[in-house]
């Protein structure tokens, strides 16, 4: 029988007293050991979660309360000597050489220095080990207590580690999906889509945490309404037209406005401003409110301008990562803004979500709820709190209504060629529902809520048919720029890729890059996913998505041969449009070199239509469920 030892044992003894060296690395046949790293675990904790491809699979940290340590086993190299350099004090906790059977520490050490007489001698741990020479019965048995008890903590040990084991085994994923694309192809939505489907009681809960990011997204659309009939925006619309077409999206500035015309837009828009004056301040403390986090990592708005590389320094996620956090993107292109509306934190920033913390539940109103209402247990209560920021949108409910309806401001939105109803806009035909004391988010209105992601995000849920259950785990990731470079991890045992290229897109530009157009984007961006050589053998699912906005552009006149030369004089309806535009990926698809393992299906999706969506995924789902049952030879 092999005995194991508990860290408490040696928790007092310093590396110094054992004499150890980071040189120091246990004997070949004792290739398993528990090592504790005392001086410095933090250190040992980042060693273990940024370097995880060097602990063995059962490395765990924090297991004991009072220090970290790990498990290795490395035959003939243990991982403490390697990883932790000098001064750090290491100790070995416990060898397991499967030769060696042993009934106590005692006895291991002298099995250890049997087995291999020469190293022991010089073995520092054999030396502190050893039971004194002139051990008095009473120290002996004290001695033998402590060996007891450290022999009962180590079984606990053991024990937890067999629970656990048995429990990963069970939430295992059986099929890993990546969802990528660009920024705003859809990918969080389809996300939601999933967790609709597949948990909706939790996506149900989840509802009224949503109503900040709706507020917000409803909030920032009066905004960029309101820089868009500024005057100085007029101004300005007319100084940088060169510029836009420089970046191949033409746009065809207005005629110089008038003096009457001026008067006008001046008039116009001082109305609406003042009246809209306490959104401002809403949007700041909405932005503040999601920002806060609970987390050891700083999500905080900073006082000044954010690091310019912050964003491209956030870490790669563990695939375990699954509680966002929010924080305000400074690296999204900066919009020109009146004075009135300039503020530090809103000034051109997107707001986004990052894996890192639990911002469902650090800006839930759960917090300001005061009850629960006992027929429905609907959460009620949150507009009685004076500060809500339901308050505030009541009272500018109709000066909003009114800046939406009026005809000269949609003349405005035309001409600047805004479209608002890409974007968060939806909620801009909602003005009465949203801004209402008692709204609570449909689930239309949370899969339309639109929150950058950064990183990677994680959505688990167990599939029964027949009599077999798989676990599923969907991974949905940040698609700017900035964020692609979390993507690799992933793609190792990844069973499907869902890849969302957002086809309405076409006279649209990369908010990180405005030199880019977002379907050329996508376009390259498909073609180095199938060309991936880590991807050989994953099926590719092809969503060419917000095809209701396609719609809605082509019927509104946009034509796709102004930004797509080779289209030519083909009709611009959109069958046509939609089958030359799947076209141009397939094309790139079958030009990669790496399809000989695996297929590729192509949808064309909206995929905030939840009916739809819903018999998309189904599809998709037995499409991977019976790709992954031929893989592990359970079928054919
Ligand atoms: N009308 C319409 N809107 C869509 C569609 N798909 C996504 N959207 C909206 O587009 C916005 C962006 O969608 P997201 O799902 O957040 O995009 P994403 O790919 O996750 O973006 P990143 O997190 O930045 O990578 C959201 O407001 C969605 O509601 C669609 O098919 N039709
Ligand atoms: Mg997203």
């Amino acid at each position: 029988m092999t005995t194991k030892y508990t860290p408490s044992v040696f928790a007092n003894v310093s590396t110094e007293s054992l004499g150890c060296d980071t040189r120091y690395a246990p004997p070949a046949p004792f290739s398993q050991c528990w090592y504790l790293c005392l001086h410095d675990p933090t250190k040992a904790r980042e060693t273990a979660t940024s370097r995880p491809d060097r602990l063995s699979p059962r490395s765990r940290v924090q297991r004991v309360p009072f220090s970290h340590y790990k498990h290795c086993d490395y035959p003939g190299k243990c991982l403490g000597a390697g990883s932790c350099q000098p001064p750090s004090n290491i100790l070995f906790m416990q060898f397991a050489p499967p030769t060696l059977v042993a009934t106590s520490r005692h006895d291991c050490v002298h099995g250890y220095a049997q087995n291999t007489r020469r190293r022991s001698l010089s073995d520092p741990l054999a030396r502190v080990l050893r039971p004194p020479k002139d051990e008095t019965p009473e120290q002996r048995e004290r001695r033998l207590a402590d060996e007891h008890e450290a022999k009962k903590i180590s079984d606990s040990i053991d024990q937890q580690i067999r629970i656990e084991s048995a429990e990963r085994k069970k939430t295992k994923a059986d099929i890993k999906v990546l969802l990528l694309g660009q920024s705003e192809s859809g990918k969080s939505t389809t996300l939601k889509q999933f967790q609709l489907l597949h948990n909706p009681a939790t996506f149900s809960e989840e509802r009224v945490s949503w109503r900040s990011v709706i507020y917000l997204n409803l909030v920032r659309s009066v905004r960029r309404i309101l820089e868009a009939i500024a005057p100085e925006a007029e101004a300005d619309s007319h100084d940088t037209d060169s510029e836009s077409e420089a970046h191949s999206v033409i746009i065809v500035g207005p005629p110089p406005p008038d003096a009457e015309q001026q008067t006008t837009a001046l008039e116009k828009y001082e109305y609406y401003s003042s009246r809209l004056q306490p959104l401002e301040e809403l949007e700041e403390r909405l932005m503040r409110l999601l920002s806060e986090d609970d987390e050891e990592e700083a999500t905080h708005l900073p006082s000044g301008a954010q690091h310019p590389s912050w964003t491209a320094l956030t870490p790669v996620r563990s695939p375990t990562a699954q509680r966002p956090s929010i924080h305000i993107d400074t690296q999204a292109q900066p919009s020109p803004l009146s004075p009135t509306l300039r503020s530090p934190l809103s000034r051109g920033s997107e707001l986004s979500v990052r894996t890192t913390s639990n911002w469902k539940k650090a800006f839930s109103l759960n917090r300001k709820l005061k009850s629960t209402s006992p027929g429905t247990n609907e959460l009620v209560g949150w507009w009685e709190d004076p500060d809500d920021p339901v308050h505030v949108l009541a009272k500018c409910s109709r000066p909003m209504i009114e800046l939406w309806r009026d005809q000269w401001v949609q003349n405005k939105l035309k001409e600047r060629r805004i479209r608002l109803e890409e974007s968060s806009g939806f909620y801009l035909n909602e003005i009465p529902r949203i801004t209402a004391k008692m709204y609570f988010p449909t689930n239309e209105d949370v899969l339309k809520a639109r929150l950058k992601t950064l990183g990677v995000i994680e959505h688990a849920f167990a599939l029964n048919h027949g009599n077999k259950k798989t676990n599923w785990k969907i991974y949905d990731v940040g698609g700017a720029r900035n964020q692609r470079q979390a993507w690799a991890p992933y793609f190792q045992d990844v069973n499907a890729i869902i890849f969302l290229a957002p086809i309405s897109a076409f006279d649209q530009v990369l908010d990180e890059d405005p030199s880019v157009n977002r379907l050329e984007d996508s376009l390259l961006l498909f073609r180095s996913v199938a060309s991936n050589k880590l991807l050989g053998h994953v099926n590719l699912i092809l969503f060419l998505n917000k095809c209701d906005l396609l719609k809605a552009k082509l019927d509104a006149g946009v034509k796709l041969n102004q930004y797509l030369l080779t289209y030519g004089d083909r009709a611009n309806d959109y069958e046509t449009v939609s089958r030359y535009i799947k076209q141009r990926f397939l094309l790139l698809y079958q030009q990669s070199p790496q399809n000989s393992d695996r297929d590729l299906y192509v949808h064309y999706t909206s995929v905030t239509d939840t009916r739809r969506t819903s018999t998309i995924i189904q599809n998709v789902r037995d499409i991977i469920l019976r790709q992954n049952l031929q893989a592990s030879h359970l079928l054919v």
